[in-house]
């Protein structure tokens, strides 16, 4: 039995360390967090045999894994690693792709390298197998899983991640054969998201789709857990060197189920306080921008550019996971509120989706979406695609939108040029040497709502009530000091006029 050479380790049960997570401030659960793989196991042993591929595929095609180019992580990572406090996992990276659909493949290989870096790995390699659907059974193509092994055994790599949503059987019969952890996208954003969630409100959201992503796949982890932790899931007297029974298991899941229920209580009632801090804000009638875009798109080096907030910004991917909402205002003097949002990525995985759904809601509630695209990505198409599908997702498709390209000054014209074809009023922007940034705040103006009635008043010194009101909720345009009060010529909106009715100078 594998259990016998195992390496008694510290109790792996990731049940207990999620449940765990959740009471331990600061600490995040970590799926990739077991130790060193065990020993690699014997490569004669896995019956391949080169013929049972079975798919019609062309013959250089099925010969061998493509690598992908420029995936190794360089050395002085390891610092930044260090300083995030995360796993250095030795990964090797997995993917499929069917005909006439490398360069996608390469490029979501490329992305999901960059979300094992932001997770804490260190990226070893990179393979692509051509198939026209990924094996139901493994994956990979069992003749491909063969050769898989071997790289990871060349490079003693501890852990493939595979760029897809891996079926909790396909994780199991991989993991089986390569003999070391294997993880899949979904693992590694829901990871980053635990890393990098803040607020009390993040936080719940992400450990209600962690656990929702755990709770089919828990036979699998027991069953894993138990080989790697030489049998000591649980804990318990009379678990023994057996992998968790039927019970143990149901157990877990009645936690977990448990737990859940109470995060999707919590998360309600956060919703709720929001949801009244927000119809303030609508009331108030202070018109709102809201930033979107691909995660590592720049969104927060605009919003500090555009606002000096001072947000976080780093070249990670997920830097951002909660709202920061700012005050700004037009150049004629009317505010709006300006927020930054949590990026998105492709193929987000939908139990994320579900849990920021509520946060991406405040969407639907702005009057104005700035769209940032990331002008030196290789490929912006699919980034604004990615973007405009959960835009449609949460109904805020009404509302105007206006597509910024970033880092401009990353880019040549030519680029530009190719740029403007995917979206021509798009505006190029770099937070960097701010070219574009008037522009932009300029198209931000026509677009907000504007106050539309002039009134013109003489407000007694003792209304300065109603003058710091002017400043903050209309559009002051004059302003001058005479001997009854303060004299004013501002925008309002129609219904505000009732409380100036009284002070209006008869013109
Ligand atoms: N050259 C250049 N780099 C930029 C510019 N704007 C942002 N960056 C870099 O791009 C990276 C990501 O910037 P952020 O502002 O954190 O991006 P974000 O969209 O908020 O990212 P997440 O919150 O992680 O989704 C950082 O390394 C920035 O320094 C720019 O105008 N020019
Ligand atoms: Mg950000």
């Amino acid at each position: 039995m594998r259990d016998s050479e195992t390496p008694p380790g510290e109790s792996n049960d990731a049940i207990d360390r999620i449940l765990r997570a959740a009471k331990e401030p600061g600490a995040t659960m970590t799926l990739f967090s077991s130790g060193r793989a065990q020993a690699l196991q014997d490569g004669a042993s896995t019956g391949y045999d080169g013929e049972s591929d079975g798919d019609q595929l062309e013959r250089e095609a099925r010969q061998s894994l493509r690598r992908v180019e420029s995936l190794r992580t360089e050395l002085e990572d390891v610092t930044e690693v260090e300083y995030r406090k995360v796993r250095l996992e030795r990964v090797v990276l997995v993917g499929v792709y069917r005909r006439n659909s490398l360069e996608e493949a390469e490029n979501s290989m490329q992305e999901l390298a960059a979300l094992a870096e932001t997770a804490g790995a260190v990226v070893l390699d990179g393979v692509l197998q051509r198939r026209p659907n990924p094996d139901p059974a493994t994956y990979l193509g069992r003749g491909k899983v063969a050769e898989l092994k071997e790289i990871v055994a060349a490079l003693e790599a501890d852990t493939v991640v595979a760029d897809t949503e891996l079926a909790p059987s396909q994780r199991r019969a991989l993991e089986d054969e390569i003999k070391v952890k294997v993880i899949d996208r979904t693992a590694v954003i829901l990871d980053i998201f635990s890393q990098h969630a803040k607020s009390r409100e993040g936080k719940a959201q992400v450990e209600l789709a962690q656990m929702e992503y755990m709770l089919p796949r828990l036979r699998g982890w027991g069953e894993s857990m138990s080989r790697q932790a030489g049998g000591q899931v649980g804990g318990g007297a009379g678990m023994g060197s057996r992998g968790p029974g039927e019970t143990k298991i149901e157990l877990d899941r009645r936690r977990i189920r448990t737990k859940m229920a109470k995060l999707r209580h919590q998360i309600a009632d956060m919703k709720d306080a929001r949801d009244v801090k927000r119809a303030t804000r609508e009331r108030n009638q202070v018109p709102a921008v809201a930033i979107v875009g691909y995660t590592n798109a720049g969104k927060s080096s605009l919003l500090n550019r555009i606002t000096h907030a001072g947000v976080l910004v780093e070249n990670v991917l997920f830097a951002t996971l909660d709202a920061t909402v700012r005050k700004a205002s037009t150049e004629d003097g009317r505010p709006y509120t300006i927020a930054d949002t949590v990026g998105f990525v492709r193929n987000l995985p939908h139990q994320l989706v579900e849990a920021f759904r509520s946060t991406l809601e405040e969407l639907q509630a702005a009057d104005v979406i700035v769209h940032a695209v990331d002008a030196s990505h290789p490929d912006p198409a699919a980034q604004l695609a990615t973007v405009r599908d959960v835009i449609g997702e949460v109904e805020a498709h009404d509302v105007p939108e206006i597509v910024v390209f970033t880092k401009a000054d990353l880019v040549d014209s030519d680029r530009r040029l190719e740029l403007q074809g995917l979206a021509n009023d798009g505006i190029f922007v770099s937070a960097h040497t701010g070219e574009g940034i008037d522009l932009l705040l300029a198209r931000i103006a026509e677009l907000l709502p504007t106050p539309e009635v002039t009134i013109d008043v003489l407000l007694p010194f003792e209304r300065g009530d109603l003058v710091s009101y002017l400043h903050e909720r209309g559009a002051v345009l004059e302003l001058g000091h005479e001997e009854g009060g303060t004299r004013l010529k501002a925008r309002v909106n129609p219904d505000q006029l009732g409380l100036f009715e009284q002070f209006t100078v008869a013109g």
